[in-house]
């Protein structure tokens, strides 16, 4: 198997921010989701990213990787903008993301899930079988290992012969970390890792976030769950309304009176 900091390799790009999303504007018909909000990702930063629901945070992952392009607005990763590009050109710049409700594909195995998170194998390109077929089975036993090895990391390896629909819901946010882990990203957007996740396994996915963090991994984390937050996060960016309401350490943006009160109108609606 290999080493886990080698399966967790990739950081190649260029120094300064890496994620950088300006003015970002994503109009649904008549209503404004992100309305001119601007956030920073630093290398090696892990930010909390909150704000009570219909906030905007969700869309604003979606502008960042690209499943959803900005009304206006500007997106830069490792310096370069794009705002236009397609979510697989951002995959190749080392974005890659979760979702708040993971959907595996249930009859596939845990292993065979975590190998469609592989970037350009050789052996999807059919002339590569014919041309170089003792390459592409060499790729495919790498991709294999490395797989193994992440599995290994989200503490699945027991599991990855059986088929994916027999993971609880904590276990499919363990097995979609390490199917995003196949491609190698630079900077994780983390939706709600810890949603519907019982104690035990919160526990488990806490820890390997913050590992996946002390191994370089930047990380950007969508999270209700403030004890989580303030656990994990240096630096936490409220939203609400689609626009940056404050940010700063877990402890001043939990103690601030407008942050309070966006809760406080959310309960009260
Ligand atoms: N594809 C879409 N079409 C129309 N409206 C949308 C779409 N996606 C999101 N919205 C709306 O945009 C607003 C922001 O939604 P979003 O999911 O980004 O919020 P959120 O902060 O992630 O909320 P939650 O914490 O509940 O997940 C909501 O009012 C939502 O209904």
């Amino acid at each position: 198997m290999q080493p886990v900091a080698e399966a967790l390799s990739g950081s190649t790009h260029a120094s300064g921010p890496l994620v950088e999303a300006r003015d970002l504007v994503k109009q649904f018909g008549g209503l404004r989701a992100v309305d001119h909000m601007s956030i920073t990702l630093r290398r090696g930063e892990m930010v909390g990213l909150i704000g009570p629901n219909g906030a905007g945070k969700t869309t604003l992952f979606n502008l960042i990787a690209g499943s959803l392009k900005p009304t206006s607005g500007s997106i830069r990763i490792g310096g370069a903008e794009v705002a236009q590009e397609r979510p697989e050109r951002r995959i190749e710049r080392g974005i890659g993301r979760t979702f708040q409700i993971p959907r595996p594909f249930a009859e596939m195995t845990v292993l065979e899930n975590v190998l469609t998170g592989s970037q350009r194998q050789s052996g999807e390109r059919i002339w590569m079988n014919f041309l170089q077929p003792s390459r592409v089975a060499a790729e495919e036993r790498q991709a294999v290992d490395k797989a193994r090895t992440l599995l290994d990391f989200v503490k699945l390896s027991g599991l990855e012969a059986e088929p994916a629909r027999v993971l609880s819901g904590g276990q499919r946010k363990l097995l979609e970390l390490a199917r995003v882990l196949m491609a190698d990203p630079e900077t994780i957007l983390l939706d709600e890792p810890a949603a519907g996740v019982n104690p035990t396994l919160l526990e488990l996915i806490s820890d390997r976030v913050l590992e996946l963090n002390r191994q370089g991994k930047s990380i950007l984390l969508i999270e209700h769950n403030m004890d989580m937050v303030a656990r994990l996060c240096g630096r936490v960016v409220v939203m609400a309304a689609g626009k940056l309401l404050t940010e700063g350490t877990p402890d001043e943006v939990s103690r601030n009176r407008t942050v309070i009160e966006a809760y406080l109108g959310e309960v009260a609606a």
